[in-house]
């Protein structure tokens, strides 16, 4: 696992960017998983800026969400379908037929999940990984206690990530309370993960990921057993290494 440690949000968005930039202009065919949450919006949109000054031929690039809530119609605000369509798919002119995310509408849930698995696992898995972290060390929405080998599944979430994310919707009881999101072991396949962190919340779990014991009570310590594994770090996220 290698540790960039960089001076602040700014830093580590540029540093993503570059290196995202890089692979999507080397691998026209690559294909991304994606993350949402706070964290990677300065990522996205030096990414954009960047593809678009030097117009990158994206038409084959293909794109595969971590989650999405139950429950929120694609066009929600909040919904992570609309996250991915203002920051990236729009700006790049991003097809629906190479951009990927769960159907948190979707009448059979369970139905889902499995369809959108066997959707990423035919077409040939996933090169790199974008995540973020939650307090709590989650990754994607895999909550403490996942099982290091499941696939996309649905969660119930607990109650802290829905705290954690209240501040994007009008009260609590907005929140959703489930989601759909890319199991452990899905994730681990990709070839190369990549995990922004920052902020003071995050350094527990930042903590826990480069010194805790290998265990599903901290989600994020999965990646410990992955070969390729980089994380960009702001000052705070990383103040107790
Ligand atoms: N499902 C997302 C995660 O993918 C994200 O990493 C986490 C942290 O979000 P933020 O970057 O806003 O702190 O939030 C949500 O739970």
């Amino acid at each position: 696992m290698q540790v960039i440690q960089v001076a602040d949000y700014e830093e580590m968005s540029t540093k993503t960017a570059a290196f995202f930039y890089c692979s999507t202009k080397g691998r026209p065919n690559l294909h991304l998983g994606l993350a949402t949450g706070s964290t990677p919006i300065g990522f996205y949109e030096k990414l954009v800026e960047r593809l678009q000054a030097n117009l990158v031929d994206v038409s084959h690039l293909r794109t595969f969400n971590l989650d999405e809530y139950i429950g929120l119609h694609h066009d929600h605000p909040q919904s992570y379908h609309t996250f991915m369509r203002n920051l990236f798919y729009q700006p790049l002119g991003l097809s629906k037929h190479q951009t990927f995310i769960p159907d948190g509408t979707a009448e059979d849930i369970e139905q889902e999940c499995e369809r959108y698995e066997q959707q990423i696992q035919e077409l040939g898995g996933l090169h790199i990984q974008l995540l973020g972290v939650g307090k709590n060390g989650h990754i994607g929405f895999n909550e403490p206690g996942t099982p290091f080998d499941s696939r996309t599944h649905c969660v119930e979430l607990k109650s802290s990530t829905r705290e954690a994310n209240a501040r994007f919707f009008e009260s609590m009881e907005d929140v959703p309370t489930h989601a759909i999101t890319m199991g452990i072991g899905t994730i681990l396949e990709a070839e190369k993960i990549v995990l922004l962190a920052s902020g003071e919340e995050k350094a527990e779990a930042i903590y826990q990921l480069v010194h805790g014991t290998y265990s599903e009570k901290w989600p994020i310590t999965a990646l410990q057993k992955h070969k390729d594994v980089t994380v960009y770090l702001d000052e705070d996220a990383g103040k107790l290494l």
